[in-house]
């Protein structure tokens, strides 16, 4: 006979509870072998809804990604998705496959957007290939993965965005621990950051405006006047306290199901101790700061990124810059390198990388002349 129990008596319900199994989501570190091809099935389309969300929401707020004469202005047909948010779509349906399982977003790098303005409508295939995997020495229950992952326009087969990304992720079968210094995240207090002041430069130089002439020329001063003693580096005012709509609803918005994101219940019991922001949010929102001082012209590429701690509800994420270099390459903008620190209010970094951007020059815009 089955059918014959009472699961909403409470004491009945738990004992039942105790004896199931849970049908798990995810991999596992031994899931994953180099080589390995994935087809995220999920795929994504990009909707105007989720593009303006996501943007407005990290201070993003340049309207060439939500008014048709700014677009036509930046060289785009039609409004595209914010680059950002295009960025977290193509790593939202890989979630499931690759990080569900819980550990963390360590980096990524060689990010480049190979199609400039990607309409809102197109369908995002996603596809990763396992690149590496290695155990962790400091951290036995996890083991280190790299994946090399592209967003393809599903219509047309393009390319539109690649990257390589790192993530810490547990192991199914730990080896019995050797008694070294940390068994797992659990036992691990989140790093205080580093020391920055460390041969630091005589002076800090910033940029008198936020057009590509601004920086080239803040960054000759470094040479001219202070006789390479110095550096182009600044911080910008803003900052964002993130709260339910940055930590849990941007995230979902774009299919990333890490219960980081929006598991309270499991994550009371992690080293945060409670949900954790998604990185490509923290990091979206420190270059929203930093967008907001300069006349952006389009996005080239992201390098070296790294999340260094957790950020989590009712942290607060601002910005600091560091220019290092500025190319004049194009007759509307020039190329300028940065190196971006998003920081919480401790004054501890939490995301650092470097970004590659078309910065508009003032000669050929309408605001200079
Ligand atoms: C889930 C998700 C997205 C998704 O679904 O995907 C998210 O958004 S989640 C939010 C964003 N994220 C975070 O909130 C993490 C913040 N961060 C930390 O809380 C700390 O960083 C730490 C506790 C994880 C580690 O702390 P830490 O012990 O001080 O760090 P490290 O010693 O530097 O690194 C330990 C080991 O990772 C190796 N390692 C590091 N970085 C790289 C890299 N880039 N490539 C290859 N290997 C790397 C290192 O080589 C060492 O390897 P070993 O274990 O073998 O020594």
């Amino acid at each position: 006979m089955t059918g014959d129990y009472d699961f909403s008596d409470g004491e009945t319900f738990r004992a039942a509870l105790d004896r199931v199994e849970t049908r798990e989501k995810g991999n596992c570190f031994e899931d994953f072998a180099e080589g390995d091809e994935l087809e995220h099935e999920p795929g994504l389309t990009l909707t105007r809804h989720a593009s303006e969300t996501w943007a407005g929401q990290t201070l993003n707020h340049d309207p060439a990604y939500w008014r048709p004469d700014a677009a036509r202005e930046r060289g785009f047909d039609e409004v595209p998705a914010h680059p950002d948010y295009l960025t977290a779509a193509v790593m939202g349906p890989t979630v499931e496959d690759l990080s569900e399982k819980g550990g963390y977003f360590l980096g990524r790098t060689n990010l480049r957007f190979h199609e400039h303005g990607v309409p809102l409508g197109t369908t995002l295939q996603v596809r990763s290939t396992v690149d590496s995997t290695a155990t962790s020495s400091s951290r036995p229950d996890y083991g280190i993965v790299t994946w090399q992952t592209e967003g393809v326009d599903a219509e047309t087969g393009e390319r539109l965005l690649s990257y390589e990304r790192t993530n810490m992720i547990p192991r199914r079968n730990p080896p019995a621990t050797d008694g070294g210094e940390h068994e797992s995240l659990d036992d691990v207090e989140p790093d205080g950051g580093e020391t920055m002041d460390l041969g630091l430069p005589g002076t800090f130089v910033e940029p008198e405006g936020e057009y590509f002439e601004d920086f080239a020329a803040a960054l000759a001063t470094t040479e001219d006047r202070h006789g390479g003693d110095a550096a182009v580096a600044y911080r910008h005012e803003r900052g964002r306290t993130m709260d339910a709509v940055t930590v849990s609803q941007l995230p979902l918005m774009t299919l990333n199901t890490a219960k980081q994101h929006h598991d309270a219940a499991v994550m009371a019991d992690s080293p945060s101790g409670d949900l954790v922001a998604y990185g490509d949010v923290t990091r979206s929102t420190a270059l929203g700061h930093a967008r907001s001082d300069e006349a952006t012209w389009r996005e080239v590429g992201f390098d070296d990124e790294r999340f260094h701690t957790f950020v989590t509800p009712g942290d607060t994420v601002y910005c600091f810059t560091h220019v290092r270099d500025a190319r004049d390459d194009g007759d509307r903008y020039g190329t300028v390198e940065f190196e971006h620190v998003a920081f919480n209010q401790d004054d501890t970094p939490v995301y650092s990388g470097t970004r590659t951007a078309q910065i508009q020059k003032r000669s050929t815009t309408n605001a200079g002349n």
